[in-house]
């Protein structure tokens, strides 16, 4: 087309008035070829294609930018949600893509066996090469499972327990020496992530990243991974083809930050990697030693490093940002609310009487039990779940029934899960935090659209670590301390592929006895 106007361009100079006419036609005529293509497209995506029957904003239906936009705003969900209360249990959320908000719909796309594989929304996180969460194809899913699978046995948990107390316990320390003979406002956004960094440094490359112990993110990679999750959320609903171009974008920055805040990741992700494997060998079990001990079953030969440095970089932000938010999420509830609070202190008190030492730090099998700090963690989670978007899959061969409706083929289909743990058939009075509801009768039916870990073969692999983590981390929180929120305003949350608040400065005293 370019190439057409600019000839016509450099012919207008020589051309007689008949000539300078037939050309102008000839570009009008390219125009219109063009503007008909484009409206039998509208015409096609609107009215014809078999996903026409399904309701939708308009521009959803003809083009990817509709979903683009909500995810750049960080809104993607609260705006498809909005949609399902405007539109109905199905709604088209672009040209080949239904969100589906029906309970039992979850189960029919992320469950075992359901032949729902993910989309390629998922190609835009790949970094270095594909890793367990991103990459596609069930066959090399399952072979990175079968040697993941060990690091995150009940017995590996167990044995990396005490190096997940080093961290706690060092994180409590900070806390308490900012309370000695006073009270301080933290921001608990930023100090779960000094935690959950350290923790899953630790967890991965046998050491932390030493967060904690310089109260400070030296590498910006908290702000790297907060930017990257963002923009490859957007960039996940842009076509492939047009993906790598989206950095040079001229009027808007966000694209070229995500891209430099994905290269910085990388760049830390390889240096961890480089300096575990060249570090003196130490009989700690960490994520890397499974790796570099795993061979390819195909081969017999040890995993190609690029592979290790992938999967490296993908614990790094599957385990920190995650579990940060999921804490910060329960503070911000818990300490707004002083009976809550109250409740949560007795029961601790209960079961770790004063006084406690300098290295106390709550333990798994007694904080993963308490009914009332566990049963509150749920209620979180369900509420303001960290992940509540609609993860992306592709419908198999043949179509299948969705929710009661047929779905063709190939169409992409999501479900958010924000809508399942919200469901008010399910849980009523689905958005007051209502602990007892998982200490009544019924509490196990509820579990089945409990889902902030995903469900299925691609379900969280690090969701019994992340709970214990969580638990550990809270429970010494609340023992040893009084936290009371800073600001009566609501808490902002932006939406990357996971959610995130904003902030959450809390007024921390210490309790009598820590
Ligand atoms: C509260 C904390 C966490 C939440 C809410 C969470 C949530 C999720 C969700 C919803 C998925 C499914 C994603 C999808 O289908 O696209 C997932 C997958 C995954 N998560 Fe987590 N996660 C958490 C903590 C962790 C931790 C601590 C780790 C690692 C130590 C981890 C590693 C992963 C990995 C590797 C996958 C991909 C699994 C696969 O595809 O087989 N996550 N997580």
């Amino acid at each position: 087309m370019v190439a057409v106007v600019r000839e016509a361009y450099l012919a207008l100079g020589t051309k007689s008035y008949g000539e300078h006419f037939v050309l102008l036609l000839t570009l009008a005529s390219l125009t219109s070829v063009y503007s008909m293509k484009t409206f039998l497209y509208v015409i096609y995506s609107v009215y014809l294609s078999s996903l026409s029957r399904f309701p939708g904003p308009f521009w959803a239906k003809v083009s990817p930018f509709w979903l683009v936009k909500q995810s750049h705003s960080t809104q993607r969900t609260t705006a498809v949600l909005s949609l399902h209360k405007r539109y109905g249990k199905f709604v088209r959320i672009a040209p080949n893509h239904i969100s589906i908000n029906v309970s039992q719909a979850a189960n029919e796309v992320y469950g075992h066996n359901s032949g729902f594989l993910k989309a390629s929304f998922y190609e835009a996180f790949v970094q270095v090469k594909p890793g367990l969460f991103n990459t596609r194809e069930v066959d090399v899913h399952q072979r990175k499972k079968k040697y993941m699978n060990p690091a995150f046995s009940a017995r590996a948990l167990r044995d990396f327990e005490p190096h997940m107390d080093e961290e706690i316990c060092l994180w409590k320390s900070r806390l308490l020496d900012m309370t000695h003979g006073t009270s301080a406002k933290v921001d608990f956004a930023i100090w779960t992530n000094y935690l959950a960094f350290d923790v899953i440094g630790s967890f991965s490359f046998g050491k932390p990243f030493g967060f904690i112990q310089k109260c400070h993110d030296d590498y910006g990679l908290i702000q790297a991974i907060d930017e990257r999750g963002e923009v490859f959320n957007a960039l996940g609903s842009i076509p492939g083809w047009l993906r790598p171009f989206m950095k040079y974008h001229p009027f808007d920055p966000f694209w070229k930050r995500g891209a430099m805040a994905g290269a910085n990741l990388e760049v830390f992700g390889r240096r961890a990697y480089l300096e575990r494997k060249h570090s003196k060998s130490s009989d700690r079990r960490d994520l890397l030693s499974y790796l570099l001990a795993a061979k390819d079953p195909d081969t017999g030969k040890p995993l190609p490093e690029e592979e290790i440095i992938a999967e490296s970089i993908s614990f790094i932000v599957g385990g920190s940002d995650t579990t940060s938010s999921t804490m910060a999420n329960f503070i911000d509830f818990v300490s707004r609310d002083k009976t809550l609070l109250k409740q949560i202190q007795k029961e601790l008190d209960a079961k770790y009487p004063g006084p406690l030492g300098p290295n106390w730090v709550a333990d798994n099998a007694t904080a993963g039990t308490l009914p009332l700090l566990n049963s509150t963690l749920r209620e979180v989670m369900r509420i303001r779940p960290t992940s509540a978007t609609g993860l992306e899959r592709v419908t198999p061969k043949g179509g299948r029934v969705i929710g009661g409706a047929l779905i063709p083929e190939g169409t992409i289909v999501s479900v958010p899960t924000q809508c399942v743990m919200q469901d008010e058939i399910v849980f009523p009075d689905p958005f007051a935090l209502r602990p007892e509801r998982w200490l009544e009768g019924n509490a196990e039916s509820l579990l089945i659209s409990f889902l902030p870990f995903s469900t299925g073969p691609r379900a969280c692999i690090g969701r019994n670590f992340a709970w214990m983590e969580a638990v550990k981390g809270l429970a010494t929180l609340f023992r040893l301390f009084n936290l009371h929120r800073a600001t009566e305003a609501e808490t902002e949350v932006r939406e990357g592929f996971f959610n995130k608040a904003v902030e959450c400065v809390v007024e921390l005293s210490r309790r009598q006895d820590s």
